[in-house]
């Protein structure tokens, strides 16, 4: 069967457009800042380590939130974000390599190249600290791993089941994703997480990743096992400095 059948149309949709995107010449060499190591520093600290998300849109999103990244991102900084993500997705997320070039050079934090990467060509499209890798849409999981290494990048490879966590760890990924949201149906649940995150070995830095809301919502994840928490909507959508603060201190 046909895998791509299996997920919603907006995500075949995307998946088409990161198709379609010329490739990028050059290869890039990166000198990244370690996103587990920023995890691994909130050990025995009383701060939760959030990855807060520049997310312009959406398909889920009603609308564009309109604001400079390099602004939000000097916000989510200062609110104590352990990394940033950046969505470099033009389309469907409103995001773009430029942006994440300008948050990087802005802060200090490890920040996470947020794309639907199929290809290891598509590595060289920008410089990031970390890029994400879905177990789902990458045919050759252990080369993709490689190709972001030899760059000098770490790779969150994200996964939605059990299944995708155990060939996950197979390929050698040892910071993995535990996405909340069904590709199939866009719906969010966490209790995906809490399904999937008992599976994980012990070394595996963890991260919870979709439908984070508050305080709550976070404190759950982590008693469920996340390491870290990737949080987009929910910082967006209010005082972004704050949103993040709060975030921290669940
Ligand atoms: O967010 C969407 O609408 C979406 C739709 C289709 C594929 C992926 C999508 N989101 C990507 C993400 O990984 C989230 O932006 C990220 O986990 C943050 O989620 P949230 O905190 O719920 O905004």
């Amino acid at each position: 069967m046909d895998e791509t059948k299996t997920l919603a149309p907006a995500v075949r949709s995307i998946l088409r457009a990161a198709d379609e995107r010329a490739e990028p010449e050059g290869r890039v060499s990166v000198d990244g800042r370690s996103l587990t190591a920023a995890i691994e520093a909130s050990d025995g600290t009383d701060r939760t380590p959030i990855i807060a998300e520049v997310k312009p849109t959406s398909p889920t999103t009603d609308g564009t939130r309109t604001g400079d990244p390099v602004a939000i991102a000097r916000e989510m900084e200062a609110g104590g974000a352990t990394a940033l993500s950046v969505l470099t997705e033009p389309e469907h997320f409103g995001g773009s390599t430029d942006a994440l070039e300008r948050v990087r050079d802005a802060v200090e934090v490890p920040v996470l190249r947020k794309d639907f990467l199929q290809s290891e060509a598509q590595l060289d499209a920008v410089a990031a600290d970390a890029v994400l890798l879905i177990a789902r849409f990458v045919d050759d999981l252990p080369a993709l791993l490689t190709g972001a290494r030899d760059r000098g990048m770490e790779a969150l490879v994200e996964v939605h089941s059990r299944e995708e966590l155990a060939a996950a760890i197979d390929a050698g990924a040892t910071l993995v994703g535990v996405n909340n949201r069904d590709l199939a149906t866009l719906e969010v649940e966490l209790a995906t997480f809490e399904r999937v995150a008992p599976d994980a070995p012990e070394d595996v830095t963890l991260v919870a990743e979709s439908g984070i809301a508050n305080q709550a919502d976070a404190r759950r994840m982590r008693a469920a096992g996340a390491d870290a928490l990737l949080v987009g909507t929910a910082i967006m959508d209010g005082d972004v400095r704050d949103r993040t603060r709060e975030l921290v201190a669940a």
